[in-house]
């Protein structure tokens, strides 16, 4: 009786001889190694395993060219002996919501990179942080920030609606929990923009269940400059801000993955968040959110 060979199904050989050289020069490259090493009683025994799928010769399937799809459809059915599912092949059709962390230096460009992915992704859920801070002037509440007082503040704290909050200089930042729970019962994934104090917290408080990205100019200078030219900051206060950067980078390393803003590639910036969250979304061990 002659078989089919895997893989080379142009070639047809006694099953009792084995597999003949010209075969294995025929396999896919990574074969040839793993079946020159294999005895001749060995390789008989491999492919005669390695061929259990063939068809019964019973079965006509009909040629490529003839054959219109729905009949070859069903001849290959019948030669594997079952109908072929429609079930999504993929172990996750449905991916978990995510909640991305992203952080990093003042200066960095969080907002401007947050400001872009708005627009490039409509699906993600900005998470709004309430905050103490007075509104710069392109700032809108509710969209930018929840500008609450300081009083309103503590009342949150109190009633334990944050998620974290910390004292940014001089200012009260939080996450609202209930906006997140909201918006990932619906499906959506999160996203949450937070100082390296915040992630840390946020990190104690979530673990590996959320993703964390660290944004990064591309040197000190660069963020220097685009801090002094936002001309949002007095001496002082930028001052504080440098010396905090230089002590934030020593975080890098808690983060999942680095995002280098470089002066004027603000668009390969949002790409790269982008191709983070499709990858998180295409991992086969999904995170599981802990809020
Ligand atoms: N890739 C870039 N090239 C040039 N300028 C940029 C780039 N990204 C952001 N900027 C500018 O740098 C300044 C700082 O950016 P942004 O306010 O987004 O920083 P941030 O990290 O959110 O700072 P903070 O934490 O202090 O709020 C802004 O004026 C912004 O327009």
């Amino acid at each position: 009786m002659f078989r089919r060979v895997l893989y080379s199904s142009s070639v047809s050989v006694p099953y009792h001889l084995g597999i003949p050289t010209s075969t294995i020069k025929n396999l896919r490259p990574c074969f040839s190694p793993i079946i020159n090493s294999l005895s001749h009683k060995k390789r008989v025994k491999t492919f005669s395993k390695m061929g259990e799928a063939r068809r019964p010769l019973s079965v006509h399937i009909p040629t490529l060219q003839k054959a219109d799809r729905s009949e070859l459809l069903r001849a290959l059915e019948a030669s594997i002996g079952s109908s072929f599912a429609s079930e999504p092949l993929s172990p996750i059709p449905n991916p978990n919501p995510l909640i991305l962390v992203i952080s990093g230096p003042s200066g960095v460009g969080k907002d401007a990179l947050i400001s872009r992915l708005r627009h490039s992704r409509p699906a993600l859920h900005f998470v709004v942080t309430a905050t103490t801070r007075l509104p710069r002037p392109s700032e809108v509440h509710g969209q930018d920030y929840l500008f609450v007082s300081k009083e309103e503040f503590l009342g949150m704290v109190e009633r334990q609606e944050l998620l974290e909050y910390a004292l940014v200089y001089g200012d009260y930042k939080g996450v609202p929990k209930q906006q997140i729970r909201d918006y990932m019962a619906k499906g959506c994934d999160v996203v949450l923009r937070v100082d390296i104090q915040g992630a840390d917290t946020l990190r104690k408080v979530l673990g590996k269940s959320a993703v964390f990205l660290f944004v990064v100019a591309e040197s000190e200078m660069a963020m220097v400059e685009r801090l002094v030219d936002r001309k949002t900051e007095t001496v002082e206060s930028l001052l504080v801000r440098i010396g905090t950067a230089r002590e934030e980078m020593k975080h890098v390393r808690s983060f999942d993955y680095v995002v280098v803003n470089a002066k004027g590639k603000l668009d390969n910036a949002v790409k790269l968040v982008e191709s983070i969250i499709d990858a998180e979304k295409a991992k086969v061990s999904q995170r599981t959110p802990l809020i």
